[in-house]
């Protein structure tokens, strides 16, 4: 039996300027623009390996070594997409082995938890695009794919790009104009980094999908949101990560979150994502800039009441004099700091800082966060050489 496989890795993308409601829910269209920063794969990725052969009889997922039905909605969607590409080939081409009439078997790892509101259905959907267009050969660029992916999870469109990427909505009925774009490579602004307060590791209690038709029903705040703040602000987002203005996309992307947040609230009966430490969190972000009168910092919050705060590297100092002082009995700063940095972050609030301090600083907010995640801005999906999948039985190594 011949079996062809393809893997790939994908990241993870956290938006800075949310994306909440669907025009359409069946194809995933949603009733804004949005713009995310792309995290590093270090700590953050799926890798998932596509196979296919004549001789397989289902569709099949292993997902964190457990077999799952690839016969949700969602993944079927995608997947008939991706067939239909494959079929175009094949017909202009005789000589192609016949994969758009096989199944195909997905093996998918995360290096991280899945399903606790840290984007791990985006990451999962961008490597499963991925690597079949890859399996498939598929001449598609990665625009054209993240529209495929925008079927699986809206925001998995975003997480085809590295770097600043926009979800640009569209108008058109069938999506065709609703997909993913980069607004600016890593590489042009690669100072930016993302701490990320795991403060629940558990899964979260209203789903994305369920959210979002809740407030598009019933908030009043959330049509304010979509006529005139967003349309408005992912105009100024694109700007300032184009003119690399950190305290300007800072700000917004606090307000961005806040608002998101806000409009949750406002959706009857109401959803609550973050909580009491997500809301320290908060204070604690402005008390920081209002220090050093600069913004320094930003926090932004998805489904769920994790924080990841968005810093440059030249700042990091500063800002961890703060969290490392705060929170260093979370686990997730060694092995990326040693013990000389991270005296150094005691060091400096302690001798610079502790003195000057007039704000309210909780002793007790570690109590409520569970790690740490010290990441940056990274690169999109990625070749890899690992396959999960042993080609002689088509089965997971
Ligand atoms: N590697 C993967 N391959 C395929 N599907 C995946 C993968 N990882 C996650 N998923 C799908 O995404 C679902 C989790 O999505 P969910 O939206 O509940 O959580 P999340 O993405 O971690 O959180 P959030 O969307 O709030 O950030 C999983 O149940 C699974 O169906
Ligand atoms: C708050 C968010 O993280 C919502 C993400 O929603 P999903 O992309 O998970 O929703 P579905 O399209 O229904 O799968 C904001 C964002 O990532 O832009």
């Amino acid at each position: 039996m011949t079996v062809y496989t393809a893997s790939t890795t994908a990241p993870v993308n956290i938006a800075t300027l949310k994306y909440w409601g669907k025009r359409d829910a069946n194809l995933n269209l949603p009733t804004n623009s949005s713009i995310s920063v792309t995290l590093a794969q270090d700590d953050l990725r799926t890798l998932t390996s596509a196979a296919t052969s004549e001789s397989f009889e289902k569709d099949t997922l292993w997902l964190n070594g457990k077999e799952e039905s690839l016969t949700n909605k969602r993944t079927q969607d995608c997947l008939q997409d991706l067939r239909g590409l494959r079929n175009q080939l094949e017909s202009q081409d005789a000589s192609l082995p016949k994969m758009s009439q096989w199944r195909l078997h997905i093996v998918s790892e995360n290096n991280f938890p899945t399903a606790a509101g840290l984007a791990s259905s985006a990451a999962g959907f961008a490597a499963l695009v991925v690597a079949v267009a890859k399996l498939y050969k598929l001449p598609q660029d990665m625009s054209e794919l993240s529209r495929i992916a925008r079927k699986g999870s809206g925001s998995a469109c975003r997480s085809l790009f590295g770097g600043y990427v926009a979800w640009e909505m569209g108008e058109a009925e069938d999506g065709l104009d609703s997909m993913a774009v980069q607004v600016l490579p890593q590489e042009a602004w690669p100072e930016m980094k993302a701490a990320i307060l795991v403060v629940s590791d558990v899964k979260k209690d209203t789903p994305s999908t369920q959210g979002m038709q809740l407030t598009v029903a019933t908030s009043d705040l959330f049509k304010e949101r979509i006529t005139s703040i967003v349309p408005k602000r992912f105009v100024e987002m694109k700007e300032a990560i184009e003119n690399r203005d950190f305290p300007r996309f800072a700000e917004m992307t606090m307000k961005d979150s806040n608002s998101f947040h806000a409009t949750c609230l406002d959706s009857y009966p109401p959803i609550f994502y973050i909580n009491d430490t997500s809301k320290k969190v908060i204070r604690l972000v402005h008390s920081i800039n209002a220090f050093f009168n600069e913004t320094i910092v930003a926090y932004t919050f998805d489904a769920g009441p994790n924080a990841v705060l968005y810093y440059l590297e030249k700042n990091e100092e500063k800002l961890f004099a703060f969290l490392y002082k705060l929170l260093h009995q979370v686990k997730g700063w060694e092995p990326k700091y040693n013990k000389e940095q991270l005296n150094g972050f005691i060091n400096t609030f302690e001798n610079q800082y502790k003195d000057k301090i007039e704000f309210f600083i909780d002793p007790e907010l570690y109590q409520g966060i569970t790690r740490i995640i010290l990441t940056r801005v990274g690169p999109g999906p990625q070749n890899s050489e690992e396959c999960l999948i042993d080609q002689s039985t088509g089965l997971p190594k």
